[in-house]
């Protein structure tokens, strides 16, 4: 037989087998999946058994929350009404419903955080079939969606510290009324990047105002009080060490944080409705910024690292570039790039995440599982999880870019 002809035979040969292989890749890609969600879950079994046994006689229900400065009044308030969440503590059991709270992810909008808990549902293997829908908690509010995912909350902040201070408050009087441990903040969002490639991961170090004062201005009675808006260090260190670099094709950094109160005039931007500077004011002053280790802007970390800290909360901020703003003001990036774009800090948080409720010091076998066989974008809502071919010991397989 000729060359040509054997491989044209194993070309038609290759052709027929086709169907039967992509099959049995799909079954095999869903058999490793359930695998991995049985193992996740029996792996909480062990732990809750473990728990069970070592602790017996030690009083599991903690008395007080581990959060500190807060309002001595919420005592009096029978019940404590959460006006913008939509929820009180007369007719929902804080302990009951949000005691198990351990992570409290928050982003810009509704649509960012449902797609985010249906993401981090398959990635901590809560995720039981495709068909698991979530309940938006905060609905009867009808200013913010919030919803649960085990220990993880994701909240919709809005835009601008006000409007996450007001989340923040209620969110923080929730964690008091039912008595979290050592609950971490997460902010994951968007920002203007300050000389770093669009598409950069950048976890801020602190959050600092327009003249790069680290602190949150308020009004109270007409004067002017100002909270100091430092950051975790140890958790933006923990955050970044979850990005690999032999993997995710784009750069994460930790640097200070701009937060404005507005995202035209405030950022100085030349293309809002109104401007009264010049091109050459706005590159002096983006310079500057750039000079004193600014790397990005964006518009809820003060209020975020203020109330946090204030309430020995850890918190963290966590933002993707969509532009360098020393190369321009309007976001021309396609669509699909900045969806694409928008689940990096997503991606990075859900694996901290998993580390965090997966990894026990005293495990031996914790094994981070492999993302090569992972393919596939972090899913969008309701969508059946794909990839994940990995057999895990501890966790389901997670979900690449
Ligand atoms: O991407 P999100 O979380 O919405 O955050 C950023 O995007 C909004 C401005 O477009 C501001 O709220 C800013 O902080
Ligand atoms: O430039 C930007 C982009 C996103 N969010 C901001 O606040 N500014």
């Amino acid at each position: 037989m000729t060359p040509t002809k054997r491989m044209k035979m194993k070309m038609r040969k290759r052709k027929t087998r086709r169907p039967n292989f992509d099959c049995t890749c799909r079954l095999a890609k869903e058999v490793c999946q359930l695998k991995a969600v049985v193992n996740a879950q029996s792996k909480t079994l062990s732990k809750l058994v473990r728990q069970m046994k070592d602790g017996c006689n030690k009083d599991e229900q903690p008395k007080e929350s581990t959060l500190c400065g807060l309002n001595p009044c919420l005592k009096c308030l029978q019940p404590d009404i959460l006006y913008h969440l939509g929820l009180d503590t007369e007719t929902t059991d804080f302990p009951k419903v949000f005691g198990d709270v351990r992570f409290v992810c928050m982003g810009g909008t509704p649509g960012r955080m449902e797609n985010f808990a249906y993401y981090l549902m398959q990635e901590i293997g809560l995720k039981i079939n495709a068909a698991t829908k979530l309940r938006d908690m905060a609905e009867a509010g009808k200013r913010f969606a919030l919803f649960k995912v085990g220990p993880v909350l994701c909240a919709s902040h809005g835009m601008g510290c006000p409007s996450i201070s007001i989340l923040l408050h209620e969110l923080i009087k929730m964690m008091h009324h039912a008595k979290c441990q050592d609950p971490v903040f997460i902010r994951i969002g968007t920002c203007g990047g300050i000389g770093v490639d669009p598409g950069t991961v950048v976890i801020s170090s602190e959050a600092v105002d327009g003249r790069l004062n680290p602190a949150h201005e308020i009004l109270v009675h007409g004067v002017s009080v100002q909270h100091a808006s430092q950051l975790d260090e140890g958790l933006a260190d923990d955050i970044k060490s979850c990005h690999d670099p032999s993997k995710d094709n784009y750069e994460t950094i930790i640097g200070r944080t701009m937060c404005t109160h507005d995202f035209y005039e405030g950022q100085s931007r030349l293309d809002g409705a109104f401007c009264e500077y010049t091109p050459e004011m706005k590159k002096t002053y983006l310079e500057e910024l750039q000079n004193q280790g600014v790397k990005n802007i964006e518009m809820e970390s003060l209020a975020l690292a203020a109330l946090t800290s204030r309430a020995n909360i850890r918190a963290a901020v966590v933002c993707v570039a969509i532009l360098n703003r020393l190369n321009g003001d309007q976001i021309k990036t396609p669509h699909e790039i900045l969806a694409k774009w928008e689940k990096r800090p997503q991606v990075l948080v859900a694996r901290y995440i998993r580390k965090v409720l997966y990894f026990h010091e005293n495990d031996s076998d914790w094994e981070e599982p492999d993302e090569d066989e992972c393919e596939g974008e972090a899913p969008e809502k309701g969508a059946t999880p794909q990839g994940g071919a990995g057999d895990t010991q501890n966790a389901p397989p997670e979900e690449a870019e």
